[in-house]
C-alpha cells in the first residue's frame, strides 16, 4: 500500500492553525497564507471529528421540513402509500450505501470533494464540476429557506404573530443572517451546532410523529389513483429519481468536505455507518411522515396539520421548522465556499461564505414570487441529478477502481498551468459529459423539459440515475485505462 494517500507534510502542517482558519487569500500550496487551509488536507493533528459528529451532521442537514413535502410527492403523482414507502426505503438504501463509499474518500486522504475530483478532472478541469456543485449548494441554500416560509407564517400565526410578504421577506433575513454566520466560522463551529440541537429536535420529531399517527387519521390503506402497470412504473421511478435515489446522490458532492476531519486510525466501517445511518434515518422518517399525511390532506402542510390537531406543540414544531433550513444551510454555506476556492477565487472562505448569504436571500424572495410549487421543485431536484450522477460515476471509478484509493495528494496542490496532473482530463470530462446526456434522455421528470426522448419511448419510465451512472463510469473506465495502461499505484492522478 503506498502512502501517497496520506497528506504527509504538505504545506498545511507548517501553519499550525485550525481547519478553518478564514483570513487571506486562498491560495493552496503556496505555503503563504493561513486562508488556504480551509481547502488543504487536513494535517493529522487537526483532526478531532468522530463517526459521532458525522452522524449528527447528517441527521442534521436532513432533519428539515423539506424530506416532508418531498415524502407527499409520490402520494401527489397517485401512488398508493404502500407504493410510496416502498420507493423511499429502497431508493434510500441504494443511494445511502454508495453516499458511504464519498464519505470515506475524504478520511482516507482528508481532501474537501472538489479537491478530489482534481485528479479526475484535471487540475483545471475540477472547475466545472466545483463550478456546478458551488452553484447547486447555493441554490439549495434558498431552495431550503423558501420551502419553510409558509409553514412558519402559519406557526407565527398560531402563536398571534401575523404578517404578509414583508414579514416572510424579514424571516428569510433571520434566518439567512444565522446559517452564513455559522458556516462562515467553520467546520467547528457547524459540528458543534449539529451536535448540540439535532438531538432536541428528534424528541420534537419524534412527538410530532406520535401526534401524526395517533391524532390526525392516517389513512395507512390510502390507495391513491389506483396506478397499474407502466403509470404506477412512470410514477414510481419518477419519485425514485427525485428522492429514493435521488436524494442519496446529491448528497454526494458534499461527504469528504466533512469526514476529511476523522482520523485515518477511526475505523471505516463504524464511519461509513454513523454517515449512513445519519442520512437514511431521518430522511425516510420525515418522508414516511410526510406521505403518511399527505393521505390526510393533499394540500395542508404536514406541520400545519400536526400543530391543529395538536396546538400545545405549535412552538417546538416552529422551532423544528427553523432549525431545518439553518442546520442543513450551514453545509451547503461552507461546501459552497470550498467550491470557489477550488476554483482558484482567491477571496477568503468566510467572504464568500457571506457572499453566497446575499445572493441566496435574493434568490429566496425571488421564490417566494413563484406561483407553482411541485414543479419548481422537481426540477429543481431532476436537474441536480443530471449532472451529479456522471460526476459520481467518474469519481468512484477513478477513486476506487482505477486508483485503488491511492490519490497524489501533494499533486492535488499544484498551481494549475504547472500541474503534475493535466490541466483537463479528457476521459473524464467526455465521460461526464456523455453521462450528463444519457441521464437526461432517461429522465422523466413533472416539469416537460425533463422528459428525455429515452424515456418518452419507455412510456415515461425514469431510468436516469442508472443509465447515467453505467454511461459515465463504463466509458470512464474504458477511456482511463486505455489511454494509461494499468496506472500504477502511487504515480501522479
Ligand atoms: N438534498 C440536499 C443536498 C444538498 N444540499 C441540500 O440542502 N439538500
Amino acid at each position: 500500500m503506498s502512502s501517497s494517500a496520506s497528506p504527509g507534510p504538505g504545506p498545511s502542517e507548517s501553519r499550525g492553525s485550525g481547519p478553518s482558519a478564514p483570513h487571506g487569500s486562498a491560495s493552496p500550496g503556496s505555503g503563504a497564507s493561513a486562508a488556504a487551509h480551509s481547502l488543504d488536507p487536513v494535517p493529522p493533528h487537526a483532526r478531532e471529528s468522530t463517526p459521532g459528529h458525522q452522524f449528527w451532521i447528517w441527521s442534521g442537514a436532513n432533519i428539515a421540513p423539506i424530506n416532508w413535502v418531498l415524502g407527499a410527492l409520490g402520494i401527489k403523482l397517485g401512488l398508493s402509500l404502500a407504493d410510496t414507502i416502498g420507493v423511499l426505503v429502497a431508493g434510500n438504501l441504494v443511494g445511502m450505501a454508495v453516499f458511504g463509499l464519498f464519505v470515506l474518500m475524504g478520511q482516507r486522504t482528508g481532501v474537501t470533494q472538489m479537491v478530489l475530483a482534481r485528479s479526475a478532472f484535471g487540475r483545471r478541469g475540477a472547475y466545472l464540476p466545483a463550478a456546478l456543485q458551488g452553484v447547486m449548494s447555493a441554490g439549495w441554500c434558498a431552495v431550503n429557506t423558501w420551502i419553510v416560509l409558509d409553514l412558519v407564517m402559519a406557526l407565527l400565526g398560531q402563536v398571534g404573530v401575523h404578517g404578509g410578504t414583508a414579514m416572510k421577506i424579514v424571516v428569510v433575513l433571520v434566518i439567512m443572517g444565522l446559517q452564513v454566520w455559522i458556516a462562515a466560522s467553520g467546520f467547528h463551529a457547524i459540528a458543534a451546532f449539529e451536535k448540540w440541537t439535532v438531538p432536541v429536535t428528534l424528541a420534537v420529531l419524534a412527538a410530532m410523529t406520535v401526534v401524526a399517527w395517533t391524532k390526525t387519521g392516517v389513512h395507512w390503506d390510502h390507495h391513491g389513483q389506483g396506478l397499474a402497470g407502466k403509470d404506477r412504473l412512470s410514477a414510481m421511478t419518477t419519485v425514485m429519481t427525485a428522492i429514493g435515489v435521488g436524494w442519496g446522490i446529491t448528497w454526494f458532492a458534499y461527504a469528504s468536505d466533512y469526514s476529511r476531519f476523522v482520523p485515518r486510525d477511526v475505523p471505516r466501517r463504524r464511519l461509513y455507518a454513523a454517515s449512513v445511518l445519519g442520512q437514511f434515518v431521518p430522511v425516510v422518517w420525515l418522508g414516511v411522515l410526510g406521505a403518511s399525511l399527505a393521505t390526510v390532506s393533499a394540500t395542508t402542510d404536514p406541520g400545519k396539520l400536526i400543530v391543529d390537531a395538536f396546538g400545545a406543540l405549535a412552538i417546538p414544531v416552529l422551532l423544528l421548522v427553523v432549525h431545518g433550513p439553518i442546520a442543513t444551510n450551514i453545509l451547503n454555506v461552507y461546501s459552497c465556499s470550498l467550491c470557489a476556492q477550488t476554483a482558484d477565487w482567491h477571496v477568503s472562505r468566510k467572504a464568500i461564505s457571506y457572499g453566497v448569504g446575499v445572493f441566496a436571500a435574493a434568490f429566496t424572495i425571488l421564490l417566494i414570487f413563484q406561483e407553482d410549487f411541485a414543479n419548481t421543485l422537481d426540477a429543481w431536484l431532476g436537474g441536480l441529478v443530471t449532472w451529479v450522477v456522471p460526476w459520481a460515476a467518474v469519481m468512484a471509478v477513478h477513486f476506487y477502481v482505477v486508483r485503488r484509493q491511492n490519490v497524489d495528494i501533494d499533486a492535488l496542490y499544484d498551481p494549475p498551468g504547472r500541474s503534475r496532473l493535466s490541466d483537463f482530463r479528457w476521459d473524464a470530462l467526455v465521460s461526464f459529459i456523455l453521462g450528463a446526456a444519457a441521464t437526461w434522455s432517461f429522465q422523466y421528470g413533472v416539469p416537460k423539459a425533463l422528459q428525455g426522448p429515452a424515456a418518452r419511448a419507455l412510456g415515461g419510465i425514469d431510468l436516469s440515475w442508472l443509465a447515467g451512472a453505467l454511461v459515465a463510469g463504463i466509458l470512464y473506465f474504458v477511456l482511463s485505462s486505455r489511454r494509461s495502461g494499468r496506472p500504477r499505484v502511487g504515480s501522479p492522478a
